[in-house]
């Protein structure tokens, strides 16, 4: 991105937004001299129409209840410049909890006919994956990305969804029971769903039967993690997906 300043939008139709917005001040103030952050100047903004939409370069979707915000945003007329926005325009998004349900292209556990995808994502997300609210919990992760040799980051996953599979080949045919589908557009760009999918984090064995489960993703220029890490002090995700998803596009450096 070449322009001097960069407009990050929270899409604020319910849940998490505000820490969000918080978090992401936070890593601008604290970027240390001469970081790519330091010399930018970020506008961090709430975002609730389409008009706010189209003002921004990037996009957080928060954690929340992912069928209220997708009713808000439907009612809002919102949910196709969502789908322009990330899937057509490309344009960086991060989505967490919630965030990553809207914007996988399938879900399942999912309410049929009250829960409309935004998509992007080629992957099917499973909701409330490790039950209900009492189950939520807290875990190290290993994001070695973050920077060299830090300590592991402590995430915090409430009703969260994981990574069920990442989806290959071309969508075909109705998808059965609890599932639901982003809608295809006729814009979709050919190459979208084979724009290589990372594997970013999984859990670490000391999650007992859960190990190994997917709980964060990017494909270009769009990020998904199960997991809040707007509810933790700690800033360096935040900075990270400024640094190398908002000033660096969709290339992946990983
Ligand atoms: N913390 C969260 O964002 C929870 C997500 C919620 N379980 C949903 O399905 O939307």
């Amino acid at each position: 991105m070449t322009q001097s300043k960069i407009t990050v939008g929270i899409l604020a139709l319910q849940g998490a937004f505000l820490e969000h917005k918080l978090h992401l001040q936070k890593a601008v103030r604290q970027a240390s001299p001469g970081s790519p952050l330091d010399t930018t100047k970020f506008e961090i903004v709430e975002v609730r129409t389409s008009e706010q939409l189209a003002s921004v370069d990037a996009l957080v979707i928060p954690g929340g209840e992912s069928t209220a915000i997708s009713l808000i945003a439907e009612r809002s007329g919102l949910l196709q410049p969502l789908r322009q926005f990330a899937r057509v325009d490309r344009k960086p998004v991060w989505g967490t909890c919630a965030g990553l349900i809207l914007l996988s292209d399938e879900a399942s556990k999912a309410k049929k006919g009250g829960q409309e995808l935004i998509g992007g994502l080629h992957v099917r997300c499973q909701r409330n994956h490790f039950g209900r609210q009492t189950e939520s919990f807290e875990c190290d992760l290993s994001l070695p990305f973050v920077g060299d040799g830090e300590p592991p980051f402590r995430a915090v996953f409430i009703r969260a969804p994981i990574v069920e599979r990442v989806l290959t080949g071309a969508d075909s045919g109705d998808v059965a029971g609890d599932v639901v589908r982003a809608p295809k557009l006729d814009a979709d760009a050919d190459d979208y769903k084979i724009t290589p999918i990372e594997i970013i984090a999984s859990l670490p064995t000391t999650q007992g039967k859960e190990a190994g489960d997917i709980v964060a993703v990017r494909q270009g220029n769009i990020f998904g993690t199960s997991f809040h890490p707007e509810l933790t002090p700690d800033v360096r995700l935040h900075r990270w997906w400024l640094q190398e998803c908002v000033l660096g596009g969709g290339e992946s450096r990983i």
